[in-house]
């Protein structure tokens, strides 16, 4: 029987051990806040900023919301920037990608001050996670260690294959994946559009991690028996719904979930705990700014 991984489960468990340490700050005194920036008229982007504050709400986070016209100069993205760097009641910054074309990301990623960089973006803490003294692990791949680690999958000794390579979720989620931890500790193969390839990468993995931004990208028939597949795409694509769209991820599901030992569903899979852990970040941050010890693994 193929196990369905479920979440939005692991992230309410996520939730509420942050939820704990919310507590543990608040008696020390500090209120930990997520300080988002949306500089977009997409509505993609919009939803997810708002579930985001929501999941703030939830857990006792204050949240800060900031939206500058899309047409606005980076200026004023920047100056926004600076003023969230110097406020005490705000220990995490999340500026939402993609911005626009005319706002050149890397300078934006690299304003963010280091120790409030929730997302794990800024060349600092990049630069740290891949000597493997991580200050803040990327919220996706983390969310996907999380998973795995939940659904006892080994990963020690696995082939894992991780098909993308973008620096928010395929760099950091290989690099996680090779690194001598219990949770690392895998042979990793990166895969992308170049991949000549890919059904012989993909099938001897153990273990695929699917973040092409594709849809339907991975399909059944390329997978090895048993295999546990990830699926961290969320696109919208046109469909007769009320919405006028539905959600499908990099891997058809429906051809996957027969072939597979365990796998994501989309949605309930990846996404919540991406958001789940921008709240455990921030309060990694809030505890670290105010030196209150939080305990989360
Ligand atoms: N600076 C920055 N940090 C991000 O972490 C970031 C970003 N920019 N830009 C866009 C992507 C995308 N992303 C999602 C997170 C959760 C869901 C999520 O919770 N999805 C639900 C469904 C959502 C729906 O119904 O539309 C699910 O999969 O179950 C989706 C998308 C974070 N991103």
């Amino acid at each position: 029987m193929t196990e369905i991984i479920d979440g939005e489960a692991v992230a309410a468990d996520v939730r509420d051990a942050v939820a704990g340490e919310v507590t543990r700050l608040g008696d020390a005194g500090v209120a930990p806040g997520l300080a988002t920036v949306l500089m977009s008229d997409d509505p993609a982007s919009e939803t997810y900023v708002s579930m985001k504050q929501r999941d703030c709400e939830e857990v006792g986070i204050e949240s800060f919301h900031v939206e500058i016209d899309a047409d606005a100069p980076a200026s004023e993205l920047y100056e926004t920037i600076d003023d969230l760097n110097d406020r005490d009641d705000v220990h995490g910054i999340l500026v939402q990608l993609p911005l626009p074309d005319h706002v050149d990301k890397r300078t934006v990623l690299r304003r963010i001050a280091p120790e409030k960089d929730v997302d794990g973006f800024h060349p600092e803490n990049v630069g740290r996670l891949v000597a493997g003294d991580a200050r803040f692990k990327p919220c996706t791949p983390h969310g996907v260690q999380k998973l795995l680690d939940a659904y006892d999958v080994e990963t020690e000794g696995a082939d894992a294959v991780v098909v993308g390579r973008s620096d928010i979720v395929g760099k950091p989620m290989a690099n996680l994946l090779i690194q001598k931890s219990p949770t690392g500790n895998a042979t990793t193969t990166v895969c992308h559009s170049r991949t000549e390839d890919l059904e012989a990468k993909l099938a001897g993995a153990d273990i695929v991690v699917a973040a092409a931004g594709i849809p339907e990208f991975v399909d059944g028939s390329m997978l090895k028996a048993g295999a546990t597949v990830i699926d961290v795409g969320i696109n919208r694509v046109d469909a007769d719904t009320e919405k006028g769209y539905e959600l499908v991820g990099d891997v058809d599901y429906e051809s996957a979930k027969d072939v597979a030992g365990a796998i994501t569903p989309v949605p309930g899979g990846v996404g919540p705990m991406t958001r789940a852990m921008l709240l455990y970040n921030t309060v990694k941050a809030a505890g670290r700014q105010h030196d209150v010890e939080i305990e989360l693994d």
